[in-house]
């Protein structure tokens, strides 16, 4: 069941104006500035907030003109906001209870959910009693399981120590790729959930959609400041292995494993253009690092006090970042079309979990195609 949205809210001085579309089984991750509206298109699609104009279409239901209590959304947001006076196993038992579920099933449903997410044993237990990242395991179920059409995440990680955070964007990939007929709009910060977690992105800024597509995409080749600050990184997809990543071609990116990766899964080596030696072509094997690889410089461009050179070409190389001072641009004699040698220490690269590529889940959605 696909999402089509079309909203605009004037909140004060603010105008929000953006259309969204989501496929089956589809998990869109919402980036953008401080009060760029990314809570408001939130409050929109639940129906906490009462836009201007909106059209909003989950499959065959509108939603636009139904309170927010029949839209029968899930709603995760940072806070896991567990009603204190109910043990965990009727917290969640009281999603699939408002869906109309008898308390015998809504129990079954809760204690399945919490298999689900690892919190099975704290079925009894008060939310007082629990540490931050259990509880919000337990939202999670929650959220999980009156078994949304539409689930929202609104910086679900971001209430969480950096110790919590990856156990539970491990889980919410996990729960995520189990999506069947839902779809997912996640509300973030943190390039990494998006690429973790969301097969396609959306920017906003100022109330507007700036830029949208598959994640890798947009964030490996980020046309507003926006997100190259927060991205303006390499990104080199693959499958992780025991030593770092092997892209599509056969090609090993030796790095860091991320806490939360698995071997033999979709992955992404990330690693910033600071971090990118450039040689000359014909230099043999510079220095120590563990990947070295040629190139073709494609362009040259001012980035504050340094050069950022873009690779060209077709293999997983092509559009790769480095930065470079300008002296090092004038004695290595660069410019658009010389062959280099790029050179990354393995220690710089980290790998990280990601969605299988946007052609292959493509692919899988059309079977035709
Ligand atoms: N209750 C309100 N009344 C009037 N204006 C509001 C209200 N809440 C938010 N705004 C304005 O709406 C704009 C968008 O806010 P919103 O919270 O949607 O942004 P955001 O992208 O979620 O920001 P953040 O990342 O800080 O959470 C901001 O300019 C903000 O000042």
């Amino acid at each position: 069941m696909s999402l089509h949205a079309e909203i605009e809210l004037s909140r004060g001085n603010f105008d929000l104006d953006v259309s969204l579309d989501v496929p089956t089984g589809g998990v869109l991750a919402v980036l953008g500035p401080n009060g760029s509206g990314k809570s408001s298109l939130l409050g929109c699609l639940s129906g906490l907030l009462r836009p201007s104009r909106a059209t909003i279409r989950l499959g065959e239901r509108s939603l636009h003109d139904l309170p927010a209590h029949a839209r029968a959304i899930g709603l995760l947001s940072q806070d896991p906001l567990l009603f204190p006076h109910l043990s965990v196993l009727d917290n969640v038992a009281f999603a699939p209870r408002s869906k109309g579920h008898g308390r015998a099933r809504a129990r079954e449903l809760a204690r399945h959910w919490l298999t689900e997410v690892d919190a099975a044993e704290f079925a009894d237990r008060r939310p007082a009693q629990l540490s931050g990242g259990q509880a919000q395991r337990v939202a999670v179920a929650r959220a999980l399981a009156a078994d949304p059409d539409l689930l929202l995440l609104d910086e679900p990680l971001a209430a969480l120590d950096v110790d919590a955070a990856p156990a539970i964007r491990g889980l919410l990939r996990r729960v995520l790729g189990m999506a069947g007929n839902r779809v997912t709009v996640l509300v973030t910060h943190d390039p990494l959930d998006a690429l973790a977690l969301a097969d396609h992105v959306l920017v906003l800024a100022d109330g507007q959609a700036v830029e949208r597509g598959p994640t890798r995409d947009v964030l490996a080749a980020p046309r507003t400041a926006f997100t190259a600050r927060i991205a303006g990184l390499n990104l080199v997809a693959g499958t992780a292995t025991e030593d770092g990543l092997r892209t599509d071609d056969g090609s090993l990116v030796a790095g860091m494993l991320a806490p939360d990766m698995e071997t033999g899964s979709p992955a992404v080596a990330v690693f910033a253009p600071s971090a990118v030696s450039v040689y000359p072509a014909e230099d043999g094997h510079p220095g120590s690092p563990r990947n070295t690889f040629r190139a073709v410089v494609g362009t040259l461009e001012p980035h504050g006090t340094v050069i950022r050179l873009r690779t060209a070409g077709d293999g997983w190389a092509a559009g790769l970042s480095a930065d470079l001072t300008p002296a090092a641009v004038a004695d290595l004699r660069l410019e658009p079309g010389t062959v280099v040698r790029l050179s990354v220490k393995a220690i710089t690269v980290t790998v990280h979990p990601a969605m299988p590529s946007p052609e292959l889940l493509h692919v899988a959605d059309n079977p035709r195609t």
